[in-house]
């Protein structure tokens, strides 16, 4: 089952240290349609990952509204791979489900390209394998909804590349309705079909840009131009 996602943030207010208080968003809009792939882009501080945790449940703290259908399982990638250092690759594929023991995870591993690295440590992975066990994780549960969070940062190029593949291949096949922040425009023209661009101070949807449905990860002409347009168009917001 995949599941369309409604969000409105009327206010999110952070309180500072010392009574201080930050607006974080305001009036911010979004809605994911069932199967879809949306991606959240803006400069730093506008309030994507705010967002993102609201939409997720981790935030209750604010004024609005979230709707996802009762029973949505969600998987959730987050800006650090965030595996368990003590537990092996095949046990942290198996952290977020309810009968651990009972799941197979070779077809998993097969697809993420993990082959032979189950018994391994985080701290034996580079960061890209990391990535790989962190999506894997949040696949493993069968995600209606996946919510991801800067998912690929840091990564070399060549790695990134083949990682936003990965993600649209998994999207293309199991077609989870999926939300993606990322400050990076291009990962977003590359894999998206929505792009909402927030502007910061508070944050809120300043541009939608809707893109046919991606077969593979998009090439540097068209990226280019979507690009080219949003910057002309947004030149404040994107670099
Ligand atoms: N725990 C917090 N306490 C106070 N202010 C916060 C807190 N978390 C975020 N903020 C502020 O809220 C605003 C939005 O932050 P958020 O992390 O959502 O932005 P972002 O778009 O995800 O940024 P980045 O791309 O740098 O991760 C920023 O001004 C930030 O400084």
């Amino acid at each position: 089952m995949s599941t369309s996602v409604e969000l409105h943030i009327a206010a999110k207010t952070y309180r500072g240290g010392r009574g201080g208080a930050v607006e974080a968003v305001r009036d911010l809009r979004l809605a994911v349609p069932a199967g879809g792939f949306t991606a959240l882009i803006g400069p730093s501080g506008c309030g994507k990952t705010t967002s993102l945790r609201i939409l997720a449940g981790l935030d209750h703290d604010f004024e609005g509204r979230v709707a996802v259908a009762p029973g949505t399982r969600a998987g959730f990638v987050f800006q650090e791979p965030r595996l368990l250092p003590w537990r092996t690759v095949d046990h942290n594929l198996r952290l977020g489900l309810d009968r651990p023991a009972a799941f197979d995870t070779a077809p998993l591993v097969a697809e993420l390209g993990l082959e032979g690295l189950t018994t391994r440590y985080p701290t034996e992975l580079s960061l890209g394998l990391a990535r790989r066990v962190a999506l894997g994780r949040a696949l493993a549960i069968e995600p209606d909804l996946l919510l991801l969070d800067e998912p690929l940062t840091s990564l070399d190029e060549l790695t990134a590349l083949r990682l936003r593949q990965l993600v649209l291949t998994i999207w293309r096949s199991r077609r989870p309705t999926t939300l993606m922040v990322t400050h990076n425009v291009r990962e977003a023209i590359q894999l998206a079909e929505r792009i909402l661009l927030l502007a910061p101070r508070p944050g809120r949807v300043v541009a939608e840009i809707d893109l046919p449905e991606p077969q593979e990860t998009r090439d540097e002409g068209f990226v280019e131009r979507v690009r080219a347009a949003l910057m002309r168009d947004h030149p404040d917001l994107v670099a």
